[in-house]
C-alpha cells in the first residue's frame, strides 16, 4: 500500500442494473436522508437505470448522495438510435458513469477498446468515469488473473485519466451476484498491481485514484473487505437495492 492509499476518501457506489422504476425512488429517499455532510464520511453514489437519472438527480439535488449512470457512447450526439451520450448524461445532473462493467462487455461485446472511447466521453462531458476491469472464472483458473486485469487496465484507460476524473473498479467476473468473492490476500494481490500501474503510468495522481471492489458485497463481508490494502470503497449491485443493506456497507468504511 503507498502512504497514501488510505487517506483517500472512499466511494461507496450502488450499481442497480436493469433493477428500478419510479417506486425504487423511495429506496433513494431514505438513502439520502441516512446521509451526513460529515467530511469524514464516504462519497455515496446510486447508479440508477437510465430512466431514473433525472427524478434522482432532482431528488438528491443539494444532498451528499451523488448520482451515476451505468453506460454511455462514445460519441457527444448522432444518429446512434438507442444510445445516450455522456453530454446527455452530464444533463441530468449525473456526475459520473460506468463503463466496461463486465455485463455489458459479455452482453454488448464491449472490448477494451470501445471501453476506452466510452471513459474518453465521459472525460470530454465532464463526468467522472468508474472503469471496470476483472477476470472470468476461466482466467482465474488458469492463472492468468493479473495479466487480464493489468491488460484491461492500460487498454481502458485515458490518457488524461486521473483521481479527479477516474475511479477504477476491480470486479472478478465470477464474483459478481453468486455469493462468491476472492481471499482477501487475493483482492489485495489484484489492487496492489492495480495501484503499482496507475502509479506507473499517472504518477501521483495514479496513487489516489480510487480503486473499488465489486462482487458480492454485503453487509457481512464489506468491513473486511473495505480494510483491505488500496481497497478504496466498493461498487455494490444486489445489495444496493434496499436502503437498509447499503447503508449498512457505507457505515462499514468507518
Ligand atoms: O456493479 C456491481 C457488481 O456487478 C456487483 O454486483 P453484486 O454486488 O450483485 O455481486
Amino acid at each position: 500500500m503507498t502512504a497514501t492509499a488510505k487517506q483517500i476518501r472512499p466511494l461507496i457506489a450502488g450499481n442497480w442494473k436493469m433493477n428500478g422504476l419510479k417506486s425504487a425512488l423511495a429506496e433513494a429517499t431514505a438513502i439520502r436522508d441516512a446521509l451526513t455532510t460529515d467530511p469524514g464520511a464516504p462519497e455515496v453514489m446510486i447508479c440508477p437505470p437510465a430512466t431514473l437519472l433525472a427524478p434522482l438527480a432532482d431528488l438528491t439535488q443539494g444532498s451528499p448522495l451523488a448520482v451515476g449512470a451505468q453506460d454511455c457512447h462514445a460519441a457527444p450526439s448522432g444518429a446512434h438510435t438507442g444510445d445516450i451520450s455522456a453530454e446527455m448524461l452530464r444533463d441530468t445532473g449525473a456526475t459520473a458513469v460506468i463503463v466496461g462493467h463486465s455485463e455489458r462487455r459479455a452482453d454488448h461485446g464491449e472490448i477494451d477498446r470501445i471501453v476506452l472511447g466510452k471513459a474518453t466521453a465521459a472525460h470530454r462531458a465532464g463526468l467522472t468515469a468508474i472503469v471496470c476491469i476483472g477476470e472470468t472464472r476461466g482466467q482465474r483458473e488458469a492463472g492468468l488473473t493479473l495479466d487480464v486485469v493489468g491488460r484491461q487496465l492500460a487498454a481502458s484507460l485515458p490518457e488524461g485519466a486521473g483521481d479527479t476524473n477516474t475511479v477504477v473498479a476491480y470486479e472478478p467476473v465470477w464474483a459478481i451476484g453468486t455469493g462468491l468473492t476472492p481471499s482477501n490476500d487475493d483482492v489485495a494481490e489484484v489492487h496492489a498491481l492495480i495501484r503499482r500501474d496507475l502509479e506507473a503510468r499517472f504518477g501521483a495522481a495514479g496513487s489516489r485514484i480510487r480503486i473499488l471492489y465489486g462482487g458480492s458485497v454485503k453487509p457481512t463481508n464489506a468491513r473486511e473487505l473495505l480494510a483491505l490494502p488500496n481497497v478504496n470503497g466498493a461498487l455494490v449491485g444486489g445489495a444496493s437495492l434496499k436502503a437498509a443493506d447499503f447503508l449498512a456497507i457505507v457505515r462499514a468504511t468507518a
